[in-house]
């Protein structure tokens, strides 16, 4: 997508579905992206909820990831590859090299997503995974954020249409956005358009909110 017009189609998309999902080749830039949205919601006065899991590195590596609540900013571990950084107890559960902390992202998971459907303008959920997907109550907790009726970001696996097809379908319902290298700098640089086209109405009423982690 580096047409303007293949850009308004998606434009024209996100203002009738008022939702967008982002998904692309690890790297590609996609939560840059959802962070540049982010700002440009929050200066429209947007209250954003919701959460996104950031990478922890440690000498160059990467060695965990975190639950981040965007309003609170609370957080938890959701993963990591060696579990001495954690202390032990609590269910958890493989994926690849890295293991789960079940219970601590879902405490952040659940009080972040409850928070957002109670007060949130717009809702940030980056990203759905197979480790988000991992967590019990996750996914239900995402299929009644898309069917709130609130406009909803999210970034998702570019696998999950053959992982979850019954959610994929859901996304399908938003405008879904396949991010690359060819085409992130354009898009970035119309985040502004894409937030316009997203908090037209939602965020009218609203006086914004105190607390980001983009801020
Ligand atoms: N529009 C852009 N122009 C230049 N560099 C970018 C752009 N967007 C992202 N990057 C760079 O690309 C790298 C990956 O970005 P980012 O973490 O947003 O990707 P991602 O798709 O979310 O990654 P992951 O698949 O690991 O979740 C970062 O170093 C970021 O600074």
């Amino acid at each position: 997508m580096q047409s303007r017009g293949e850009f308004n189609r998606v434009l024209g998309c996100v203002k009738s579905r008022r939702s967008l999902h982002i998904t692309g080749p690890p790297g590609s830039g996609k939560s840059t992206f959802v962070e540049r949205l982010a700002e440009a919601l929050r200066g429209r006065g947007c209250r954003l909820g919701g959460f996104t899991a950031p990478e922890v590195r440690r000498g160059g590596r990467r060695v965990a990831f975190k639950i981040v609540d965007i309003a609170s900013g609370e957080e938890a571990y959701l993963a990591v590859a060696d579990e001495r950084l954690v202390a032990p107890g609590g269910r958890r559960a493989r994926h690849g090299r890295y293991v789960v902390l079940v219970e601590e992202a879902w405490r952040v998971m659940y009080s972040s997503l409850r928070a957002a459907l109670a007060s949130a303008d717009v809702i940030v959920v980056d990203e759905v995974g197979p480790m988000e997907l991992a967590v019990p109550g996750f996914r239900e907790a995402l299929v009644e954020v898309l069917r709130s009726g609130k406009p909803v970001v999210t970034v998702f696996h570019r696998r999950l249409r053959s992982l979850d097809p019954g959610l994929y379908k859901l996304l399908e319902r938003g405008c879904i956005v396949w991010l690359d290298e060819g085409n992130r700098g354009y898009l970035t640089g119309l985040a502004g358009e894409i937030a316009d086209a997203l908090s037209s109405e939602a965020c009218s009423d609203s006086g914004g909110q105190g607390y980001s982690i983009y801020a």
